[in-house]
């Protein structure tokens, strides 16, 4: 019987970024941004990113960060997983490990922009709010419309899901 193989979870750190850019380059559901975004984000935003490994390669990893106006609540920027690892709940790991890293006197709201056509994403923002009992509302206006992309560069319309309260007790 094959042994599963353990994936394990780490904060990020400058060294990380190459691989990330492999990883969302071949994964082809995300914009790619630059190499450099990629350094730099996983030296400067290592406590709220999650680096995935499996076997010493990259399979996994979400970026997010706290938007300074809204210090309670966690914008999820990417999740990536690779395509040789789906099926095996990283995503929501790599989410839950973000929610518990921090802690839900930080974390009242999970925020992220998800494409329409990015179901599987969809459907991960979905189990993370079932597992926590919490609402999940679709806020369009509070996204990032199609309209707003440079003309000549075709994007699909980025509306915002929020997730939470985290805890009936703050709001
Ligand atoms: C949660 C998530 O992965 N959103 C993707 C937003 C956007 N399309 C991007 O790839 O940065």
């Amino acid at each position: 019987m094959q042994q599963e193989q353990t994936i394990t979870l780490r904060p990020p750190d400058k060294k990380d970024g190459a691989a990330v850019w492999e990883l969302i380059s071949s994964a082809g559901t995300l914009d790619l941004n630059s190499a450099y975004c990629y350094l730099m984000f996983c030296n400067l935003f290592q406590d709220t990113c999650v680096i995935a490994e499996e076997k010493g390669q990259t399979v996994g990893f979400v970026s997010a960060f706290f938007p300074p106006d809204r210090e309670n609540s966690l914008f999820v920027w990417q999740v990536a997983v690779d395509p040789e690892v789906r099926g095996r709940g990283l995503g929501k790991a790599m989410l839950n490990e973000l929610l518990s890293r921090h802690g839900a006197q930080r974390i009242v709201f999970m925020e992220a922009t998800v494409s329409p056509s990015n179901e599987a994403s969809r459907r991960l923002f979905q189990s993370v709010a079932a597992a926590h009992s919490c609402p999940l509302e679709v806020i369009h206006e509070e996204g990032y419309p199609a309209g707003l992309f440079p003309s000549g560069h075709t994007h699909e319309d980025e509306p915002l899901l929020r997730i939470g309260p985290f805890h009936k007790n703050n709001t």
